[in-house]
């Protein structure tokens, strides 16, 4: 299959900075830790998705997704929604680990290239593009088996800026207890817009 094409549209879709990482986001080679042992993209839930992420060079995050049965739409190939999941939990990932900003996600956008067999190990390399206001906008590429491998899909996401308190009063009282990985306390966060 040669290489796929789709029509353009800009990107980011505003005028935006570009991001300013926390002064205390990890450095390139670490290993992310999974942000909530419940998290369906990287906690250690039953069928979940089983996500792990390293951060790379030049504020990209590198994760993977191995695709195993579990994950099927048709017979022997991904679902589209737990590959879009897989893309929410890496845009997601490089957001909240490189700017600190508690962010949830505003919209997303899957372009679904190749079908991704059982088996295989998607790539992501994810990266924030640019913020405006409590507007984050972030883009991945999901490859095929190698991080050079043959890319299967590409995602845009817009992550909105919220507090903390977003998370405790929408759902656990107890949520930033229950982050497992820093940041995890109020002050870790770079809460200012
Ligand atoms: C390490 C962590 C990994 C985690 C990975 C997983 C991340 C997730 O899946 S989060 C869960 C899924 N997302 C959600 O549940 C979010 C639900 N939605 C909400 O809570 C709200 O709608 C929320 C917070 C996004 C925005 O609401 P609110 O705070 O009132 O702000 P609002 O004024 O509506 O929007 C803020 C700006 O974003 C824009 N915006 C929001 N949504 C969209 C959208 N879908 N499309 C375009 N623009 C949008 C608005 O137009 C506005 O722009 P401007 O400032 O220029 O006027």
């Amino acid at each position: 299959m040669s290489e796929k094409r789709r029509p353009a549209t800009p990107w980011p879709p505003v005028e935006t900075e570009a991001p300013r990482f926390h002064p205390e986001a990890p450095g390139p080679g670490t290993e992310l830790a999974m942000h909530y042992a419940e998290c369906f993209g990287c906690g250690d839930v039953d069928n979940g998705l089983h996500m792990r992420s390293t951060v790379g060079d030049g504020g990209v995050v590198y994760s993977k997704f191995p695709v195993t049965r579990a994950h099927q739409g048709a017979p022997g190939l991904a679902h589209g929604g737990l590959l879009a999941c897989a893309f929410d939990e890496a845009l997601g990932s490089a957001v909240g680990n490189l700017l600190r900003r508690p962010a949830v996600t505003g919209k997303l956008e899957t372009d679904f290239l190749r079908p991704v067999p059982v088996g295989t190990t998607l790539f992501i390399a994810a990266r924030v593009d640019g913020v405006a206001g409590r507007k984050i906008y972030a883009s991945a590429d999901g490859h095929l088996d190698s991080a050079d491998g043959p890319v299967a899909l590409r995602a845009r996401g817009l992550f909105v800026q919220v507090g903390l308190e977003h998370f405790t009063n929408h759902g656990d009282p107890d949520a930033l207890s229950k982050f497992t990985q820093q940041p995890r306390r109020r002050e870790d966060w770079d809460i200012n817009p």
